[in-house]
């Protein structure tokens, strides 16, 4: 069976780094689901139109392509926020589900990360990480991010953002964010990124037995 990496937490925590080097490591594809939601808010706030808007943001959940993404738009501070209005939209959720179920389907196998991945996405996962780390730790991750990238990074407005969401995504009720039951919990708030792929590698290598 081909090898699939379920890897959910809340913002910031190092999903994305940890989904990325696992991949690598193990000639598997990647997608940040995270981007999906991203995209979706993006393309309603081009079109000046509300987040809240169903039936706009399933239409535009249909029309993705995960080809023409520009990330450095996406990955900006206040499309964090709007992904995670969006992505309380059952029907919203419901329309990006086949996409990302083909992308874990691929023969080759693939390593995927969001909220949902365990959960909803992909129960069968041969290994699920949940990972997490304290809000100081995430913000202070997030403010250096964004810094680096030329972004005003206030830390106490980004330690804000950080717990808003993860209170909304973790309280909505469709999929919303938590550890699969079968999920390992690995918490980065002391390790740097090394120390955090060795012991997410390790995980992986213990489930695949
Ligand atoms: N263990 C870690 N220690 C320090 N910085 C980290 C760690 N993991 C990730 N980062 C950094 O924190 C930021 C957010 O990481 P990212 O993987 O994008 O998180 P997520 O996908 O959960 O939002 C990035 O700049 C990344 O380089
Ligand atoms: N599988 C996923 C991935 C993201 N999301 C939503 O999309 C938002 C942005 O996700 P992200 O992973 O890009 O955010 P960060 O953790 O990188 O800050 C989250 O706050 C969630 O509301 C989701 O609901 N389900």
């Amino acid at each position: 069976m081909s090898l699939v990496i379920a890897i959910d937490g809340p913002a910031a925590s190092g999903k994305g780094t940890l989904a990325r080097r696992l991949a690598a490591h193990y000639g598997l594809p990647h997608l940040d689901t995270g981007l999906l939601y991203r995209a979706v808010a993006c393309a309603l706030l081009d079109e000046g139109l509300q987040l809240d808007d169903a039936e706009a943001a399933v239409a535009a959940a249909r029309g993705l392509s995960l080809t023409d993404f520009d990330e450095t738009r996406l990955r900006a501070r206040d499309m964090g926020e709007a992904a995670s209005v969006v992505a309380a939209m059952p029907p919203v959720r419901a329309a990006l589900i086949d996409m990302q179920r083909s992308f874990a389907a691929r023969p080759e196998g693939a390593a995927l990360d969001g909220r949902d991945i365990g959960t909803v996405v992909c129960p069968g996962a041969s290994v699920k990480i949940f990972v997490t780390a304290s809000p100081e730790t995430r913000a202070t991750r997030r403010a250096l991010e964004l810094a680096g990238r030329g972004e005003e990074a206030d830390y106490a407005a980004i330690l804000e953002d950080v717990k808003k969401r993860d209170a909304r995504d973790s309280g909505r009720s469709a999929a919303p964010l938590k550890a699969a039951e079968d999920a390992v919990t690995l918490d980065t708030t002391d390790l740097d990124i090394e120390e955090a792929f060795a012991a997410a590698l390790k995980i992986v290598e213990a489930r695949r037995g």
